[in-house]
Order: C-alpha cells, then structure tokens, then sequence
C-alpha cells in the first residue's frame, strides 16, 4: 500500500490516452491502493496538424509541453512512444523505464488492396513520414506519396473519405485502439524497416524523484529496452528522429544473449537505400547503434542526410 499520488501528464489523442491509462492500470495492479490520476496537454505537435511534421520539425514536438509540467512539479511521469521521444532530455529529466514492446511494424491499410504489391500503376498512398516514404518509393517508385497528418481515427477518416488508395499507420497504434480489423496486412521489416522505438512505450520522470522511480520499476521490460538502447543510439548518432529517412530496427533472439540490430538510411525519393546490420551481446547496444551508424556514415549516409536536412529548410 501507499497513498503516493501519481499525476500523468499526457496528450489527449486516443492513442496518447491509451498509453497513460495503460501505465495507469499497470501501476495500480502493481501497488494496490495508489492513486494515479490523468492530466491532459496540449502539445505543438498536436496543434500544427496540416503541416507535414518534416517541415515544422523540431525535435520533441510531441513532448515538450509534458517535460515544462513535470519540471514544475505540477506532473510526475510523461507517456511516450519511445519513436516520438527525442534523444537527450532536458536537464533534471529521465527515462525510468521502458514498457513491453507492442508490434513494431509497419501495417498497410487500404479499403480496396490487401498490399503494397497489389496497388496499381501510380496510386496515392498517405504518410507523412519519410522514412515510409522512401522505403515505398525505393520498391515501388511510381506511386505517388501524399501527406497524411492527424490522429489515427483521422488519418482513417481521410482514406475512408477516398483522398489515398492506401495509408501505411503504425501497427501498434491501429492494435491498442482495438482496430486489427483496419489493417489489410502487416508489412515485413524487410520491405520497411520500422522506425527506432516504433511499438515501445516509454516513462520519463523527474531524476531526482526516487519514489516513483521505485514506483515504476515493475513497468520495465529489459528485453525491449536492449533493443530500443541499440535502436536510440544509432538514431542519436545519426542524429535522427521520425523526421528523416533512417530506419532501424534491434531483436533478441531466443536465448537472449544476441542483439541484431538492422539499420537503413535512404534518400527520400528512394533511389539511394543503404542498409546495415550487425549482431552482439545485448549488453553492447548502445556501442553497436553508434557502430552501425557510423557503418552507414562511411558508407555515404553522411551526405544523403545533408541533403534531406537542406530540402527541409
Ligand atoms: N509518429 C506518430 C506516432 N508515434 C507513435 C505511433 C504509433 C505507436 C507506436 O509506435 O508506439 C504513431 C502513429 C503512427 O506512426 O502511425
């Protein structure tokens, strides 16, 4: 028992209020009698829907206005989607654990082709990610890429509206929002490598504050966290986010004790894809990030990623 108060300070999305009440009941089925209570934000990123997010850029979009609460005690922990969540954190600020894995994949959802392969000559798909983008491009480069912004009931909304032959969502998301039946099939990482974090919820709080520290540490999952430590590490040298064509993706297998981190970096055209990989012990997936992404930097990342930064002003 404790009669800790924790307050959750989220964005109001449906997906974002499924992961704050997902912590939520996790933490009351770890400590019965504590009490955990929900506060909705609004972030920029929230606010700037028509814009596509490589435009108004800015790391941490999503985050921001959760990290101002809690630095002013008015919050105690943030819900993240480890893909959303920016490489460094704001002086006094930390991860404290990261949650079970949920898919990390990719899902092509359309109301008429059940996959990328079946789309004719030339139709619209809807994403606004560029890492998705290229990777659609580099297999099929005559289909057209138009900006997909939104929640995920919205983003549904306009290819239900007939705006895209297709979207390509987050598996995760579609699978927590109970909406599997939206999903015409899931795509491999081999044919789009997800983004780093993609499927992990992540709880950041304030570093000093051990009790609910304490409080979280029956949320952590060290498995995953191995794989998004190797995933984070290679974005973080890359300096990349969701913003940028990169695309990386870390499993375990069985035993555990291999990590195989896969990692691309592409042109946003598509017409230039470099892919790596390499595998280690679990214990050294912060270095192998850093390795494979310098891999990628050798091997001409460097200046495809000066290109797209300057396209994106
Ligand atoms: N960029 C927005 C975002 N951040 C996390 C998810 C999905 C859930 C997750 O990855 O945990 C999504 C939506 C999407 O990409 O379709």
């Amino acid at each position: 028992m404790t009669d800790k108060v924790v307050r959750i300070a989220t964005r109001q999305s449906p997906l974002a209020l499924w992961q704050a009440e997902y912590v939520k009941a996790e933490l009351e089925k770890f400590h019965p009698g504590i009490r955990v209570e929900l506060m909705g934000f609004t972030t920029k990123g929230d606010v700037l829907l028509d814009s596509p997010l490589s435009k108004i850029g800015g790391k941490g979009l999503f985050v921001k206005e959760l990290e101002v609460a809690m630095l002013a005690n008015e919050a105690d922990i943030a819900v993240h989607s480890m893909k959303d969540v920016p490489m460094e954190f704001p002086e006094g600020l930390g991860l404290a654990v990261i949650c079970p894995r949920e898919k990390p994949t990719d899902a092509f959802v359309s109301n008429h082709y059940k996959t990328v392969d079946e789309l004719p000559q030339g139709a619209v798909v809807g994403t606004s990610s560029l890492r998705r983008e290229a990777q659609l491009k580099a297999a099929r480069p005559d289909l057209q890429i138009k900006t997909l912004r939104g929640n995920v009931n919205t983003r549904l909304r306009k290819l239900d509206e007939g705006q895209y032959d297709a979207i390509i969502l987050a598996t995760a998301g579609l699978l927590r929002l109970e909406m599997a039946d939206r999903i015409a099939s899931e795509i491999t990482p081999e044919e789009s490598l997800p983004a780093g974090g993609q499927g992990a919820v992540g709880i950041e709080c304030r570093s000093d504050d051990a009790t609910t520290i304490e409080l979280l540490k029956p949320l952590h999952d060290q498995q995953t966290a191995y794989r998004v430590t190797a995933e984070r590490a290679m974005n973080r040298r890359l300096e990349g986010g969701c913003q940028v064509p990169i695309a990386c993706y870390a499993t375990l297998n069985e035993a555990g004790d291999e990590l195989y981190l896969r990692g691309l970096v592409a042109s946003t055209d598509g017409t230039q894809v470099l892919r790596d990989e390499l595998r280690n012990s679990p214990d050294n997936a912060e270095a192998m990030g850093i390795e494979l992404a310098e891999r990628l930097l050798a091997a001409g990342a460097d200046k495809i990623l000066a290109d797209v930064y300057q396209q994106n002003g």
